[in-house]
């Protein structure tokens, strides 16, 4: 495994700049997330480390060797993409053997079943082995894509939403399983996912991108507790941050905008707002509230029963200021 070092590194399409100057090092033993709307740049990026995408500018270096000038194969990455890509023909033992039977690797057959035996365990298909790659369900492709990753030692694993077309029980299984997998191998992993829950549990490191842009990179707690923007502070949390205009608050503030978390809005004294809806989730309820024409969400007990234009009282605790441009003001 490696460190992976990219500085500067830039890559328009035509008019659109879908990677701008991202300078960013991925440790060692890292697992670390990118995080950002579509469009972003997040597969980009991933595409420009692992060769099949050329730099306009920049460097990449993998275990500090500079891989500007290397084939996606002397990268030594292993990439998982969002679609399965399996060879149809083979089976699913084939698929997972492929990558260990690369002339450069020259792996032995009984390492070779070894591997294949455990990963086929890990990702809960041992039974399918002997079936065609067509034979299987779209999330069991996918689980054998990301296999045929995981078989080998790479510099770097490459993960583009490898769990988006899988259930949700699987996804969460395969969740927990990624992280074991990482903790095990001690792998380096990037990894590119819409999902925040996943980002949340599995990353050590975000980086957030904004139109190509590496807008801030830090620790899922420094992300969500300490967000340099607004655009930062929305890619965390669900419900998501309410930003509000900071008039609505008595007091002296700073900025222009408040931003309150849903679960940092207490209730009992402090400011009016009318309740618009109360959406009952099992082990908390969601309460939808007016506050002088501006939606706010917060987090409550699931017991209480709530009226809809029954008026409650709010206050902000930690709240997050903003300026006027969506900067943090400290
Ligand atoms: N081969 C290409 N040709 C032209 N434009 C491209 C190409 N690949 C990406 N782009 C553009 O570059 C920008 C960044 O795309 P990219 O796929 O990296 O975003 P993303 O963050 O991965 O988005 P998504 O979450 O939808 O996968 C987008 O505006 C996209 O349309």
């Amino acid at each position: 495994m490696a460190e992976v070092s990219l500085t500067n590194i830039s890559k328009a399409f035509g008019k659109t700049q879908a990677v701008d100057d991202i300078t960013m090092t991925i440790e060692d033993g890292a697992f670390v997330v990118l995080l950002g709307p579509t469009g972003a740049g997040k597969t980009t990026t991933l595409r420009l480390i692992s060769g099949l995408e050329k730099l306009d500018s920049g460097t990449v270096k993998i275990g500090g060797r500079d891989v500007g000038g290397d084939t996606p194969a002397q990268r030594d990455v292993a990439m998982v993409f969002q679609q399965y890509s399996l060879y149809p023909h083979l089976t699913v033992r084939d698929n997972l053997a492929f990558p260990l039977r690369s002339p450069i690797l020259k792996t032995p057959e009984d390492v070779i079943t070894e591997k294949v035996n455990k990963i086929a365990e890990v990702l809960q298909i041992p039974h399918k082995l002997g079936n065609k790659a067509t034979e299987l369900s779209g999330g069991e492709m996918q689980r054998v894509s990301i296999g045929r990753a995981l078989v080998r030692d790479p510099s770097i694993y490459l993960m583009d939403e490898p769990l988006s077309s899988l259930d949700a029980k699987l996804r969460a299984d395969l969740r927990v399983e990624l992280k074991r997998i990482h903790a095990d191998l001690g792998s380096t992993l990037l990894y590119v996912t819409h999902d925040q829950i996943e980002a949340m549990t599995m990353a050590s490191h975000i980086g957030v991108l904004e139109e190509g842009r590496l807008v801030q990179y830090g620790t899922p707690k420094e992300i969500y507790e300490d967000p340099r923007s607004v655009y930062v502070a929305g890619r965390l949390g669900l419900p998501r941050i309410n930003i509000l205009p900071v008039s609505l608050f008595p007091g002296d503030h700073k900025g222009t905008q408040i931003g309150l978390r849903p679960e940092n809005i207490r209730q009992g004294d402090g400011i009016e707002a009318t309740v618009i809806r109360a959406e009952h989730l099992g082990d908390h309820t969601r309460l939808h509230l007016d506050l002088q024409g501006h939606a706010i969400t917060t987090l409550t007990d699931p017991h209480q029963a709530y009226a809809p234009n029954t008026t409650i009282k709010i206050n902000p605790q930690s709240p997050l200021y903003f300026d006027a441009s969506g900067a943090r003001v400290v």
